[in-house]
């Protein structure tokens, strides 16, 4: 069959697999020759503390990548070209320099993103060649999947509902196995076959992924997926608890492409069709992950605003002493254990528990008082999984200002929930040991504990561990009077509800 180009350059970005991925897949069908491609793009890369846990994963990941492209490739100088510089200008020279026609790549919907391959798809032209876009990272993007007027949905259940209905029973199609096709992965041209840089090369250290054995990679997503698998049916009855093995700390792979949303969304329909209600919960969740991205998509204002205009209205805490209430949260230092434990978990490993993100996040924004962007932005530095859709999706979220967001005059109570998802306080003392010796009924509110017992447990509030610093019931009723300008409002974002 004739190939419609000579020359195609696969650009890797968050699709890091050999599998299942559309971008490389369809080159190989196209194309008479093949080059991979993966820039550490310094548009992204120079803002980033030097000990990025994501970068080290990226890196990690792109050595298992390389292996892959070569023993696909079947040739010795086959595999991945990996560039450092700016994506938007490193694209189009190489392209020029390897001679290719076209360039593909997964489809990406943030703003920064599309900016991006516009530009890139510009340069490209005026060098006459292409840049061809796919859907990789969702099932439905965007448009696919719209209320009967033809709208976006602004509401997950029916959302879900329509769905559902689009993918039927049928597992979502992989793309062909690519070893038919691999011998048309072309050698890297010598003066392109450099090894890997290293993280020091690009001025970035390992941070501490090494310590938390956190596994990299197309294998690393194997192994995770393996091991939910055997408790997928469980899912339902211990997601909410975090210091029970409940999900399956697989976003991180979801980020980076290491792992196929087909392949999850298949296995979990699978075992849904087989009566499991733990695969029906955790499908409703990989779906929640689709609506926030058709979100982003649909609605771009929601990067820097409230999806619900009013929203934008409310009053947040601002000087001094808000910066201080901030840094607090940020560090851990609430005196609210399951906060700060939450908070510790972050800081130390780049996850933190979907129970404790709402916790944590709606903490910040109704007990504290601040915008709940300086949460999402905090959540962005620190996060291995941080992705703009999901987290700006759970922030709007927790902040009421969202699609299909919690209720603002529904304020979590920090103690209650502590109770609630972690009775016995494990999770806590494994993140504030200072804590470990408190009993079940003292850790959830150690200010409310008899002196007598934080003794015994060798706890000094306002030493060892923080004084509250607000009240639960005086905060509340802050909130509820803050939120007062969008009570009375209409939904005004012309969304079907
Ligand atoms: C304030 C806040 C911020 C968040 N930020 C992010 C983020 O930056 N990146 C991110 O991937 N998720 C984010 N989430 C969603 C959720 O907390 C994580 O996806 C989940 O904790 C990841 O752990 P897991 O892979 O073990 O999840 P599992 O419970 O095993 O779920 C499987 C997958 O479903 C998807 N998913 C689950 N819950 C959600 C959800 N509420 N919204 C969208 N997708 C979901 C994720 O891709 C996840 O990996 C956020 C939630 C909140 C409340």
């Amino acid at each position: 069959m004739q190939q419609q180009f000579q020359t195609g350059l696969v650009w890797f970005r968050r699709d890091l697999r050999t599998h299942d991925n559309a971008a490389l897949n369809t080159a190989l069908q196209q194309c008479n020759q093949v080059h991979c491609v993966f820039i550490f793009d310094r548009a992204i890369l120079d803002s980033l503390p030097r000990a990025d846990r994501r970068v080290a994963f990226i890196h990690a990941s792109l050595q298992e990548l390389d292996a892959s492209l070569r023993q696909l490739s079947g040739k010795p100088d086959g595999g991945l070209i990996v560039r450092y510089g700016f994506a938007t200008e490193e694209i189009p020279a190489l392209a020029a320099q390897l001679g290719a026609q076209a360039v593909y790549a997964a489809r990406d919907y943030e703003p920064q993103a599309r900016a991006r391959d516009f530009q890139v798809q510009t340069a490209l032209l005026a060098q006459q060649a292409r840049l061809i876009t796919l859907k990789d990272h969702v099932i439905f993007e965007e448009r696919e999947v719209l209320t009967q007027t033809g709208k976006p949905y602004g509401v997950f259940t029916p959302y879900m509902r329509a769905w559902l209905a689009k993918l039927g029973d049928v597992p979502p199609r992989a793309f062909d196995e690519v070893t038919p096709h691999a011998p048309r992965l072309a050698e890297r041209p010598p003066a392109l076959s450099t090894p890997l840089p290293s993280l020091g090369d690009m001025g970035f250290e390992p941070g501490n992924l090494p310590d938390l054995r956190i596994p990299t990679g197309m294998s690393g997503a194997k192994k995770l997926l393996e091991d939910f698998w055997e408790r997928m049916d469980q899912y339902e009855e211990t997601r909410n608890f975090p210091s029970v093995k409940g999900p399956s700390y697989l976003s991180v792979h979801l980020r980076f492409g290491t792992v196929s949303i087909r392949q999850l969304v298949g296995l979990a329909l699978q075992r849904r069709l087989q009566g499991s209600e733990g695969a029906s919960v955790w499908l409703s969740e990989l779906v929640w992950r689709d609506f926030y991205f058709q979100v982003l998509a649909n609605f771009p204002h929601v990067a820097e605003h409230a999806f619900k205009p009013e929203y934008d209205q409310i009053a947040w805490e601002s000087g001094e002493h808000a910066q201080q209430l901030f840094q607090a949260w940020c560090g851990g230092r609430t005196g609210y254990p399951l906060v700060d434990a939450a908070m510790a978990q972050l800081n130390q490993t780049g996850y933190m528990h979907n129970r404790l993100r709402m916790v944590a996040g709606s903490f910040l924004v109704k007990h504290l008082g601040l915008d709940w962007r300086w949460g999402e932005r905090y959540f962005a530095e620190q996060l291995n999984d941080f992705d703009l859709s999901a987290n700006n999706g759970g922030w709007q979220w927790v902040s009421s200002s969202g699609c299909d967001a919690q209720p603002y005059f529904r304020i979590f109570n920090p103690i209650n929930q502590s109770e609630k998802f972690d009775a016995q306080g494990k999770f806590i003392k494994r993140y504030l040991p200072q804590l470990g010796a408190l009993d079940a009924k003292s850790i959830h509110a150690p200010w409310l504990a008899k002196p007598l017992v934080l003794a015994a447990a060798g706890v000094t509030l306002g030493t060892n561990y923080p004084h509250p610093i607000v009240d639960h019931a005086e905060a509340r009723a802050r909130t509820l009077q803050r939120y007062g300008v969008v009570r009375k409002t209409q939904d005004s974002t012309g969304v079907e509800q």
